[in-house]
């Protein structure tokens, strides 16, 4: 079986293992998210049979015609629901559009979720992997936050009823006429506090590495990646690093699916530095004081979301 090319740990060992166990797990954790802003978690209690099923429907929904999956994009959610086109999303700074089609579930009672009546199971489907996703969310930030030194559910608790955006893409075959300077996600870096990748259905995925070079994030079935983005890296004066990354074409003719869950905290959330984290970063405020709403707005307005 393919290595792993980052930290690997197991959720179990955190929720069911000895104290040392769960000392292990939040140090590789937390170490992880110091140095690569990535890890990977086995045994992260997503059913896998839903991923799957998952990947079904949305295979389902993105073979449709563009008349049909047109219907589900309106201008006035600001691509905060429903179906986003190919070619629209560009990384901040990148003017080439990214080869991929998007559709975003997010919590129910901020924005209602659209419905594609086309795919009866498909809001069932996203509804379910969207519960155990944020679950999983919840445990892996009890961890971090323990790793802060703060209380356990000092960053969970800014994700309860928050909306975290549970992201379906489809990277069609690269099209004959693409952008050359187009790939399948340029180099970003993620805006919210964590991402969980679920397992994608193909490679692709590398990370930007301090020396310049990239690392390739192998898929290997049963793992879920995560990866530390801006929130994150602000809350803790950049202790906490966000990694740019990206999804490169592979040059060949495959589609590709993976779903992005994008962990965000309420917009009230004060993401003003930690000032235990700016004494762990050499006593200087790197960012400014600012809340989770006013962050957010300024950076969908960068990606051409808004
Ligand atoms: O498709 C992937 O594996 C990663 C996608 C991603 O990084 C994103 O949508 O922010
Ligand atoms: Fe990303």
């Amino acid at each position: 079986m393919m290595q792993q090319t980052i930290p690997v740990v197991d959720l179990q060992l955190f929720l069911h293992g000895d104290q040392s166990q769960q000392q292990t797990f939040i140090t590789t954790l937390g170490q992880a998210l110091e140095t690569l802003g990535f890890f990977a978690v086995v045994n992260h209690g997503v059913d896998r049979d839903l991923i799957q099923q998952a990947y079904q429907q949305a295979e389902a929904f993105f073979q449709r015609s563009d008349d049909v999956k047109l219907r589900y994009e309106d201008a006035a959610l600001n691509g905060q629901r429903g179906f986003t086109r190919f070619g629209k999303e560009h990384a901040k700074d990148h003017p080439a559009p990214d080869l991929k089609e998007f559709w975003h579930v997010g919590r129910e009672h901020h924005l209602a979720n659209l419905d594609p009546i086309e795919i009866p199971e498909f809001c069932p489907v996203m509804n379910q992997l969207y519960q155990q996703l944020d679950q999983c969310a919840v445990t892996l930030l009890e961890a971090c936050a323990l790793y802060l030194g703060e209380p356990r559910s000092f960053l969970s608790n800014m994700t309860i009823a928050a909306d975290s955006i549970l992201r379906i893409i489809h990277y069609p075959p690269i099209p004959e006429d693409a952008d050359p300077a187009s790939l399948r996600a340029a180099p970003h870096e993620d805006i919210n506090l964590i991402t969980l990748l679920c397992e994608a259905t193909d490679s692709g995925l590398e990370l930007l590495q301090r020396d310049g070079t990239w690392l390739a994030i192998p898929n290997i079935p049963g793992q879920i990646i995560v990866d530390s983005g801006d929130m994150l890296q602000q809350l803790t004066n950049g202790l906490l690093k966000s990694t740019t990354h990206r999804v490169v074409n592979h040059g060949d003719r495959d589609r590709r699916f993976s779903m992005p869950f994008f962990v965000h905290p309420v917009a009230q959330t004060d993401l003003t530095p930690l000032p235990s984290c700016i004494t762990k970063t050499g006593n200087e405020v790197k960012f400014p004081k600012i809340t989770a709403g006013e962050y957010l707005q300024q950076r969908l307005a960068e990606i051409g979301l808004k």
